[in-house]
Formats: C-alpha cells, sequence, structure tokens
C-alpha cells in the first residue's frame, strides 16, 4: 500500500488548490455528522427534561445548518476529489500507452492485444477508484471517526474507552479478509483479460470462424472463461461482504457494555440522559465510518492487484535501445557482415554477408521460413541480430536512433494495415497532408482510378482493416503510402502478392523507375517480380545459398533453378 501511495502522490501536487476545496468539503461533511451527533445532547437535556423553550427553536435550525453543511461539503468534496482522481487516471492511462509503445516488437508478438487492452482499460479503471473516490472517501470516513471520537470521549471518557476498545480486536479478522481479496482481485483481473483476448480474438478472426463453423467451439470457449470470471467475482463478494457482520457482531458487544455501564451511571446520577443518548448516537454514527474504511481497506486491495499488473507492464523495457546517430546524410550502402538472428534460441538466421548499395535492388528468394522476412526485420531494427553486424555507410544500426532509422525506411508487407480514417490520413500516415502528393502517389501504385470513382474521392473514409477494399486495392493503397514517404530505404515484402498479372508488371515498372536514388529490398514469391533486381539473394533454412543476378543463378544456382521450375510447373 506504501508503495501504491509512493507511485501516486508525486501525481497530486498539480492539484494543491483543488486538494484545499476538497478538504474544506470533507471538514464540512465531517463536522456536519459530528455536530448532528452532539446535537442530542442539548435537544433531550434542553427541551425535553429542562423544556427551554428557545431551545426548541434553536436546535431545529441548528439541525438544518448542520445537515447543509454535510451534503454542502459532500458535494464540494465529491466533486473536487473526481476531478483529480480521473484527472490522474487520464494521465497514467496516457502514460501507460506511452511506455507500452516503446517496447520491441518481440514483446507484441508474445503479449496479445487483448491483455494489452485490459490493461489499459479494465486495470486502470480498478485504481482509479483507489487513487479518487476510494481515498477521498477514506479521508471523510477517518475525519468522520475523529470528530465522533472527540464527541464520545467529550461525553464520557470512560464510557468511549469501552466502547472503542473492540475496534483494534477487529484488525485481526479484518487483515485475513484483506489479504484474501488482494489474491481473489488479481485473479479476477486475470480472469477478465483472458475473455478479452478472447473477444479479440474472435473479432479479429470472425472470418475463419464464420467459415469454419466454429462458433459454436467459441461460443463453448467464451463460457468457459466468463464462468471463471463470475466464480471469482462470487467469492469477491463473498469475502467483501464478511466485513459488514464482523464489524457489527463485535460493535454490539461494544454497545452491550456501554448500554449496562452507560445505564448504571445515568440510574446513579452520574450522566444525564442527554449525555448518554448523545454517546450512544455518536457510538452508533461511529460504526457506519469505520466499516466503511474496513471495507474500503479491502477494495483497495483491489486496486492493488491491478497497479501490480499496471507496474508489470510499466517495468518492461525495450530490449531494444535506440541510438544516437541521426540519419542527416544519404544512405550509399548497407552492409551485413556475418549477421546471425535467433528467435527464442531458434536460429533464423545464419552468417549472412551481403552489401546493397544506393540505386540498388535486392530481391529475397527462398522456400517459406527461409528467413527472408527475418532480414528485412533487422533493417528496422524490429529484432537485434545475435551476432555479427549491419552498418548503414559507416555507421552501425546500433549506434543510430531508431525513429531517424525508421523515417528513412517505408515498409510494405503481406499484411496491410489500414486505419479508420480517410485514404488521404491512411496515405500521409505520420505526415503532412499534401493532396498533389498523394494523387501523385495513387497514379503510381495503380490506385486512382478506383480512389477516384468513390464517394468522397481521397477523402473517403476506409473501414477498420479495410474492408471495404478488395485484396489487390488495400495493397495498392499500402504501397501509395510507402511512395509518399519518398524513403531512402524501400523494403517490399510480398507487396504485390494479391495483385493481377497486369497491375504487378505495371507497378514492378513504377517501383523499378523510383526506386533508383532508393535502397530496394523485395521479397516476391514470383520470379517474374524480382527478375530485374540487381541481384537475388536465395534463402533456404536461414543461410544464403546464392546470390548474383538473374542470368548468373539461372545458370549457377541449383536452388534457384529448382525455385525457377517449380513457378513454370
Ligand atoms: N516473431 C517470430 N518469433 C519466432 N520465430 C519466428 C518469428 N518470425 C519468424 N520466425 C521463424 O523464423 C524462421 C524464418 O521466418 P521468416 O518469416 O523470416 O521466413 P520467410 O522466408 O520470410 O518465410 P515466408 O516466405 O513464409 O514469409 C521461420 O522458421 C519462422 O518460424
Amino acid at each position: 500500500m506504501k508503495e501504491f501511495f509512493k507511485q501516486y502522490v508525486p501525481y497530486y501536487k498539480d492539484y494543491k488548490l483543488k486538494f484545499f476545496y476538497a478538504f474544506i468539503g470533507m471538514a464540512l461533511a465531517a463536522g456536519g455528522t459530528a455536530g448532528s451527533a452532539y446535537v442530542v445532547k442539548p435537544l433531550l437535556d434542553e427541551i425535553f427534561i429542562a423544556k427551554n423553550l428557545t431551545m426548541l427553536y434553536t436546535i431545529p435550525a441548528l439541525v438544518i445548518g448542520l445537515y447543509f453543511a454535510k451534503g454542502f461539503g459532500k458535494y464540494v468534496q465529491s466533486y473536487y476529489i473526481s476531478y483529480i482522481g480521473q484527472d490522474i487516471i487520464r494521465k497514467v492511462r496516457d502514460n501507460l500507452l506511452r511506455h507500452t509503445l516503446t517496447l520491441d516488437m518481440e514483446f507484441f508478438q508474445k503479449k496479445h492485444g487483448g491483455e494489452l487492452i485490459s490493461r489499459i482499460t479494465n486495470d486502470i479503471n480498478k485504481i482509479q477508484s483507489a487513487v479518487s473516490s476510494q481515498i477521498a472517501e477514506f479521508s471523510k470516513e477517518a475525519l468522520t471517526v475523529f470528530a465522533l471520537i472527540f464527541v464520545t470521549i467529550y461525553q464520557s471518557a470512560e464510557l468511549a474507552f469501552y466502547g472503542l476498545v473492540i475496534m483494534p480486536l477487529a484488525i485481526i479478522p479484518l487483515s485475513k479478509l484483506a489479504k484474501k481479496m488482494k489474491k481473489l482481485s488479481y485473479a479476477s483481473q486475470e480472469s477478465i483479460s483472458d475473455i478479452t483476448t478472447h473477444l479479440n480474438e474472435i473479432f479479429n478472426n470472425i472470418e475463419i470462424i464464420k467459415a469454419n463453423s466454429t462458433e459454436k467451439i467459441e461460443i463453448d470457449k467464451f463460457v468457459k472463461h466468463n464462468k471463471n470470471f463470475f466464480n471469482i467475482s462470487i467469492k469477491t463478494v463473498k469475502t467483501n461482504e464478511l466485513v459488514s457482520p464482523v464489524m457489527e457482531t463485535l460493535g454490539a458487544f461494544a454497545i452491550a457494555i456501554v448500554i449496562v455501564l452507560g445505564g448504571t451511571k445515568v440510574i446513579n446520577g452520574a450522566l444525564t440522559v442527554g449525555e448518554f443518548f448523545s454517546f450512544m448516537t455518536a457510538l452508533f454514527m461511529l460504526y457506519t465510518p469505520i466499516k466503511k474504511i474496513s471495507s474500503l481497506y479491502n477494495k483497495m486491495q483491489s486496486a492493488l492487484a491491478a497497479n501490480d499488473r499496471i507496474n508489470s507492464l510499466l517495468n518492461v523495457k525495450s530490449s531494444i535501445p535506440s541510438g544516437h546517430l541521426i540519419i542527416d546524410e544519404e544512405i550509399n550502402e548497407i552492409t551485413f557482415k556475418d549477421v546471425s538472428l535467433k528467435y527464442d534460441e531458434v536460429p533464423a538466421l545464419n552468417n549472412i554477408s551481403l552489401k546493397v548499395k544506393k540505386g540498388e535492388t535486392l530481391a529475397l528468394v527462398g522456400d517459406s521460413g527461409g528467413g527472408k522476412s527475418s532480414l528485412v526485420n533487422l533493417i528496422i531494427r524490429f529484432y537485434e541480430t545475435n551476432e555479427g553486424s549491419i552498418t548503414f555507410n559507416d555507421d552501425n544500426i546500433k549506434d543510430i536512433n531508431i525513429e531517424s532509422l525508421r523515417n528513412s525506411v517505408s515498409i510494405v508487407t503481406q499484411r496491410v494495415y489500414i486505419f479508420n480514417d480517410t485514404i488521404c490520413e491512411n496515405i500521409a500516415y505520420g505526415q503532412e497532408i499534401d493532396e498533389e502528393k498523394i494523387i501523385k502517389v495513387l497514379k503510381q501504385a495503380h490506385a486512382y482510378n478506383f480512389v477516384s470513382e468513390m464517394e468522397n474521392g481521397i477523402h473517403t473514409k476506409l473501414d477498420e482493416f479495410g474492408t471495404n477494399l478488395s485484396g489487390g486495392q488495400r495493397q495498392r493503397i499500402a504501397i501509395a503510402r510507402a511512395l509518399y514517404k519518398n524513403p531512402q530505404i524501400l523494403i517490399l515484402d510480398e507487396a504485390t502478392s494479391a495483385l493481377d498479372n497486369e497491375s504487378e508488371s505495371i507497378i514492378s515498372e513504377v517501383i523499378d523507375e523510383i526506386s533508383k536514388d532508393k535502397i530496394t529490398f523485395i521479397i516476391a514469391h514470383r520470379l517474374s517480380t524480382v527478375k530485374h533486381a540487381t541481384n537475388i539473394a536465395v534463402f533456404k533454412k536461414g543461410e544464403i545459398v546464392c546470390i548474383g543476378n538473374e542470368k548468373q543463378l539461372k545458370k549457377d544456382c541449383d536452388e534457384y533453378k529448382r525455385l525457377h521450375n517449380l513457378a513454370n510447373i
């Protein structure tokens, strides 16, 4: 709990004035509550026993004033505390996404999107009540407790001792319940994360699910996750709801003792009836905030568990540190020297050495799983080499600033990413929109014809995942996006696989033309796509078995000949 506050207290310092207002509200609310307990004494002693007529009118006015103070105080306090809490949560959520996006691809490959969404939404919601309403409630209830304790002691210190001694005894069962709550909360958050992950998977793979009629299998899986969440939630309710009966039973003992002792004092004339009832009212009133504090403490455990999960994400650090060099000159060559890459100790690339110069195109061909995409993953530093070095001109890739590196590269992959935005925004993604330039690249990518036929032309909004486009149209949008960036390095990983032969050969010509001042890498299964490449590297099981132009390979490379023959079957 200490760590939790340590982590969030720095956020609070921006809200000093709001805290001050909230505190005034709290003080009014606590004062109003204690005052309404105190007022029982003059009510009984002055009105009912002494029959004082002035008091008959003064006290009701006082009651109205006290309740107004209590209500107004509560309102002011709730508003300011919620404001502070919500604003802090907004900042924590921003920070969490900011941090998550610094992590490397390996992390995202291993973590499910659904789980991350769950952390950034559900878990943060859990701490929201802790940093805002729970802290406020806790402070308000604690202040009320102090004020009421003051009233009880003021009325009778001896009775107060018997009435309140039970409180410390309650700590033992309550702390046991709190421990259990933290465990249950953790399990509950894991379970909701399973649900989000599964839902994410279902909606992302809906085509496959429908096409295979596996809806029932998915529903059965979901029912299991959902039932698990229900079971944990019910256990949480059982544990949390135990607080109240435990406190009430212990409280009943205290009250019983006080009735016997206090009653005796009233009978002996040591205490007035008013004093006794005022004391009893304060004591009764006292158990409500104490019960609330215990229950809040239990609920706080759920925030602590959520915070553990949030911190475990915040503690993950990128294993690919950025370098300091900013690319501000032309990249004339990229050199791979004895490069090896392993994914979790499984080798994917072995001893790769090659050089690509500006104006050249290197094509990567070979069987599936040969390591072609892995090689381009290294150029954009999605992964780190295990051995060997990659240099841009004479600079080691590890010394180059990652953002600057990626700004110099455009990559089009098999999987086309479309944002839920207009065609303009999708093409200029991350850069200023220049409509003329957008139209130019759309024409180059052979996309302008179908775009101009759309209702709003380049301002047409695309669905997320680009479902209002065909596969080939999506690829053309992705190619246009890559061209718009006008990068020094162009990577096309099966970028034209969904195009018909005619479009592909036209786009290939465009790419040949624009790649004259770039370093280009093309991965393609269709060998016809790459026949004009300066060099073709043939991959097999993570190694380059031959490298050369098409003519040389056709002559000397058995593996290339095999691929060529397969393509012609
Ligand atoms: N993120 C990853 N984590 C673990 N292993 C991976 C990852 N990406 C690729 N691999 C493995 O590395 C090897 C090379 O894969 P890679 O994707 O580079 O091949 P490829 O030649 O591009 O294949 P394809 O033509 O099918 O796209 C494969 O055995 C693959 O299973």
